[in-house]
């Protein structure tokens, strides 16, 4: 055959090992090619659970678009195959599992290790920012660290193409005023909140509007109610970044470009990220 993509995988071409994690639909394992002795992740996802949920086309997007994307920080997915029952996904695998288990296990992050973190989201998502895709649920439960202790984001099963949205959404753009053109572009600072969010709860441990009741955090976002604690100790810089980030008008939010020239990140992100 051609490349590896045509290529049709089926369950005994893997060594199946230990279950890394349980997730909604499914569990994912840690698994051998037989071929190339390549290991991976292998995500099992029942089929009658996501027809049940109905996300059948949100998975074929997630396959779609992860199909194309290649960056360090961006776990990759392989590929897929299914049986009778299951659909399986072949996964990059991340040696040093969940991000949110070592946020948990050491309460919050150092300057140093929460700015290289949000360094290499940056970049990651200026590559996707750069292929119109806002992957729409950065959070740390969907980020996992690769064996060098290298970010990787997972989990595109909320993502997705701009262009899919402008054009579906309206067929042509003409007669549309500026606001409903203007929404679209919305789309992409919505990665640049979840990123302010994300280095808040690096340096403090706890996302910053999180209240007992949902209406409560609804009314905390939306006032964009942000207090720093006195503990732990962050750097003014730090909470220059994340203010310039968690702002409420969508466009005054610091682009992701200038966020790795912020100083905060220039003196503390690790260059190798
Ligand atoms: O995380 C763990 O539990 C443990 N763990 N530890 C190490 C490790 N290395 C790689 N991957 C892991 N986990 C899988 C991460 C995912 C990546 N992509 C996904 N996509 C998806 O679930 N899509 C999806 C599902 C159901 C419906 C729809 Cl619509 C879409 S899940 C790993």
């Amino acid at each position: 055959q051609h490349s590896q993509e045509e290529k049709r995988w089926v369950l005994s071409d893997f060594d199946v090992g230990k279950a890394l994690g349980r997730g909604k639909f499914g569990h994912v394992y840690l698994a051998r090619e037989k071929r190339s002795n390549q290991i991976v992740a292998l995500k099992v996802l029942f089929k009658n659970q996501l027809k049940q949920s109905q996300v059948e086309h949100q998975l074929r997007r997630e396959v779609e678009i992860q199909s194309h994307l290649r960056h360090p920080n961006i776990l990759r997915l392989y590929g897929y195959f299914y049986d009778q029952t299951r659909v399986y996904l072949i996964l990059e695998h991340a040696a040093k599992g969940e991000l949110y288990k070592e946020l948990q296990r050491c309460k919050h992050f150092s300057e140093r290790r929460s700015a290289t973190y949000i360094a290499s989201l940056a970049r990651a998502l200026i590559y996707l920012h750069g292929k119109h895709v806002i992957h729409r649920d950065i959070k740390p439960e969907n980020l996992l660290v690769g064996a060098q202790g290298e970010l990787k984001i997972a989990d595109f099963g909320w993502s997705v193409h701009t262009f899919n949205r402008r054009r579906t959404m309206c067929g042509t753009l003409d007669y549309l005023p500026p606001e409903m053109v203007e929404k679209t572009e919305h789309d992409y600072h919505v990665d640049i909140w979840s990123l302010g969010i994300l280095c808040y709860e690096f340096l403090y441990g706890l996302p910053p509007f999180e209240a007992k009741e949902h209406s409560e955090t609804y009314r905390r976002i939306v006032k964009v109610d942000l207090k720093f604690p006195s503990k732990p100790f962050v750097s003014p810089a730090a909470k220059d970044l994340i203010s310039q980030m968690l702002v409420k008008n969508s466009a005054h939010r610091l682009p992701l470009h200038k966020v790795l020239e912020h100083p905060w990140i220039v003196q503390n992100a690790d260059p190798s990220g």
